[in-house]
């Protein structure tokens, strides 16, 4: 069970005093979920997500409290922040960073279809859009200079093979940095478990905790890897078409960006590839958590290497 800090009721009761949303009816941890303790909490006003951050600092939260906010606002589905009297978006409890937001209807779901998957492409390119006018900056924390610090940590743990995959891509993704594709907010982590539907409607995206500014293609490519990959770690065609033409009937792919896909789409699997063998072979002290099946990962990115040197083939 994810919940790393315990929060009892009277230690909820007492917190909640700064806010204007009434008083405690119910406090219940949330299993799910890697990276922070979530409760959902229910006072006299209604339902929200407590969130404890275990890792982001006071200093770092700021950015994605008033990203969701901002979306909030243009209309995009995902939390609204509360804040407090005090007109804050963010407090303490327990000794942690703590904030409240709206709980969202639905859930997530497990085997997507051709139209949420649409739905999926639509609603990151609003977020894309919607992003233009947000005033904050944050660079990606797991971007190329994190993944090349860290592959060389990893690399006592994996056999010959898998430690010449990673470094080989490693080498690549630093030979293919293409800084001139169109760059702005990206969520950074929109996998099947951040996005909830409420029957066949998509009614919220959660969790920007990995937000920052990047390359948009990257984000969707990030997407693509997770909501349209097929058993054997290939892409179904279907799912991917229905995203892709979802997202461009919002912000049209420029040129460039259609170049660029194949090397995006190894991008994104060798990021997760990576924080899931760091998350595997380092964990947190007294950690009792889901942890995430890297080789998953390390399938997808090898499929997606060879789909593209067939590309090659194909186009010489
Ligand atoms: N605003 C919300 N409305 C409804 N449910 C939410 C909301 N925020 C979180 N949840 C629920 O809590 C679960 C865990 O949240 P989340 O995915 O943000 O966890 P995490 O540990 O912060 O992130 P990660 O996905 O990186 O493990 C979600 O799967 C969802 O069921
Ligand atoms: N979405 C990530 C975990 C949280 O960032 C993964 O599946 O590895």
């Amino acid at each position: 069970m994810s919940v790393f800090t315990t929060v009892t009721p009277d230690e909820a009761s007492t917190w909640l005093g700064q806010y204007a949303i009434g008083t405690l009816v119910e406090l219940n941890g949330i299993s799910s979920g890697i990276e922070n303790t979530n409760y959902f909490l229910t006072t006299t006003h209604g339902r929200y997500v407590l969130t404890l951050f275990e890792k982001l600092t006071h200093d770092e939260l700021p950015y994605f409290l008033n990203l969701m906010d901002h979306l909030a606002r243009h209309g995009v589905p995902c939390p609204q922040p509360v804040a407090t009297i005090a007109d804050s978006l963010l407090t303490s409890l327990n000794g942690k960073p703590a904030s409240i937001v709206s709980c969202l209807s639905g859930k997530s779901l497990e085997t997507p279809g051709i139209a949420h998957c649409a739905q999926v492409g639509e609603t990151l390119a609003d977020i894309h859009l919607a992003g233009k006018t947000f005033p904050f900056q944050r660079d990606n924390p797991r971007g190329a200079a994190w993944w090349k610090v860290t592959a060389q940590q990893l690399m006592p743990f994996l056999d010959a093979d898998s430690a010449q995959v990673l470094l080989d891509e490693v080498r690549f993704q630093a030979l293919h940095r293409l800084q001139d594709l169109p760059r702005g907010v990206v969520h950074a982590d929109l996998f099947r478990d951040n996005v909830l539907f409420d029957g066949e409607r998509l009614s919220g995206v959660i969790d920007f905790y990995f937000s920052c500014q990047d390359v948009w293609l990257y984000d969707v490519a990030i997407s693509v890897n997770d909501w349209c990959v097929s058993d054997e770690g290939g892409l179904d065609e279907e799912r991917m078409l229905a995203l892709l033409s979802a997202y461009h009937a919002v912000r049209p792919f420029t040129p460039i960006e259609r170049g660029a896909w194949p090397v995006m789409l190894r991008a994104a699997a060798l990021r997760f590839w990576v924080s899931r063998l760091y998350d595997l072979h380092f964990p947190r002290p007294g950690e009792l958590t889901h942890a995430k099946d890297p080789v998953h990962f390390e399938r997808i990115l090898r499929q997606r290497v060879t789909a593209q040197s067939q590309l090659q083939r194909v186009w010489v």
